[in-house]
């Protein structure tokens, strides 16, 4: 069971939540299923990867939150499909990013929650048809997309997110499987950026996976900075490897000497000259919330707690926190909010850390706006503007959506017997690779 607390409380709000779950669900499986998006407004199927041809991204997605809730039949539903349906050979480019944190990431959660070693072998299909990206490169750093049935690789103009976050789904593959390849590739690529960093131990966040030169000075821990941090930390958490302890302890401690800053009590972290430390901008990404999690998990509880109630505080202002925030002035500088999750995120690290019934509260609150301004006739919608009255829709509902905040809030509110709420981990995309209890 989680943290001790007064779990009667709690118990209804999880009930909620796997009922509008699982209300969701039934529409995408009736309206639009193996689509990679359903349209919640107008009940239409939309791609992700490719126009023109979906690979059921939001069944992917999906399973380990239903396997989680202990939706058993649509478990099995969902698992047929991926056995009958789900084809990698499309000839054409994928993001190998997006690709590997929902499609490797999601398969390998099914396999990791329901043993069905079918879904291994698909997890590792659509890895090795990413392999090119990385063994194609000069550098070692990934190419940005890779065409899935002729292995043809392109766009080398990248960022340390799409070169830096692959350790966790293909160290688990390696784990799985015993091939090394997987784990090995991932860290050189991570290596390379962290060779290059900063005197001020900074790194900029765009580069060249050609030249291994950057291409910005700007370092930031938002997007796309933010989930090469993280993994550097998860690598280490899950296969104990020193040298990316090391690495994050390093460029850690540079952030939080150069990066940090105080405003009105709050803390913030403005982006800045990773060369000359410069403040170059006060916009906070709402996906930067992500950042208080992985700073309470990794020994900095301090800091993790203040930049959480420094997003509470937005949260509060704003009722669904903006994409863009300004904390100088505390005005949106982009109103829109793509079902985004990292709150919530945080708010489970941060509660699992602490145990401290703040972090539940917080993530109900999100939960509850979500609810008031995103549910729509088919399912739940993005936003285009969380400050108009009430904030306007978007017919589209992304894939994280199946897999983040309805399974931060579940895991929250539920105290289920098939988490391991002790010893887990979950992805950047909450796929969950250890700490399932079957
Ligand atoms: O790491 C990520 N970045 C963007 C998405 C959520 O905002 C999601 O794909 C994932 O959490
Ligand atoms: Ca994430």
């Amino acid at each position: 069971a989680g943290p001790v607390s007064a779990q009667g409380s709690w118990k209804p709000v999880a009930d909620t939540v796997r009922e509008e779950y699982l209300w969701a669900w039934r529409h995408y499986v009736d309206r639009a299923l193996g689509a990679d998006h359903i349209k919640p407004i107008s009940g239409g199927r939309e791609d992700f990867f490719v126009e023109g041809h979906s690979v059921g991204l939001s069944l992917v997605e999906a399973v380990d939150t239903l396997w989680l809730m202990e939706a058993d039949d649509e478990v099995a539903l969902a698992v047929q499909w991926i056995v009958d349906h789900l084809d990698f050979d499309v000839d054409a480019p994928f993001q190998v990013f997006e690709t590997n944190i929902r499609m490797v990431g999601g398969l390998a959660a099914a396999y990791h929650c329901t043993g069905d070693s079918r879904l291994l072998d698909r997890a590792k299909d659509i890895a090795d048809r990413l392999l090119p990206a990385f063994t194609r490169s000069p550098t070692g750093l990934p190419y940005r997309y890779v065409n899935l049935a002729t292995g043809q690789v392109s766009d080398p103009e990248t960022n340390i997110v799409e070169i830096g976050t692959y350790i966790a789904e293909f160290g688990v593959l390696t784990q799985w499987t015993g091939d090394s390849r997987y784990y090995d590739l991932a860290k050189r690529a991570m290596r390379v950026a962290y060779d290059n960093r900063t005197e001020l131990g900074l790194l900029p966040h765009d580069i060249n996976a050609e030249t291994g030169r950057w291409r910005n000075r700007q370092a930031t821990i938002g997007p796309p900075g933010d989930s090469y941090y993280e993994y550097l930390w998860d690598g280490y958490r899950l296969f104990g490897d020193p040298d990316l302890k090391q690495w994050y302890d390093t460029l850690t401690e540079a952030i939080l000497t150069r990066q940090a800053e105080r405003r009105d009590g709050l803390l913030w972290f403005p982006q800045v000259d990773a060369f000359t430390g410069e403040v170059l901008s006060r916009e906070q990404s709402v996906l930067a919330g992500f950042y208080a999690g992985l700073l309470a998990e990794s020994g900095h509880l301090a800091e993790g707690r203040a930049y959480h109630d420094a997003f509470s505080v937005v949260q509060d202002r704003f009722g669904v926190i903006p994409t863009f925030v300004d904390y100088s002035t505390m005005t949106a500088t982009r109103v829109d909010n793509a079902l985004r999750p990292e709150f919530a995120d945080s708010a489970l690290m941060l509660w699992l850390a602490t145990g401290d019934e703040v972090f539940r509260e917080r993530a109900r609150t999100h939960f509850e706006n979500m609810r008031s301004t995103s549910k729509t006739t088919y399912g739940f919608a993005s936003l285009a503007d969380v400050t108009a009255t009430p904030p306007s829709q978007e017919d589209t509902c992304p894939g994280y959506w199946w897999s983040e905040q309805m399974k931060y809030y579940w895991l929250l509110f539920s105290d289920t017997p098939r988490l391991d709420y002790r010893d887990n981990y979950l992805s950047t995309e909450a796929n969950l690779l250890r700490g399932a209890r079957r």
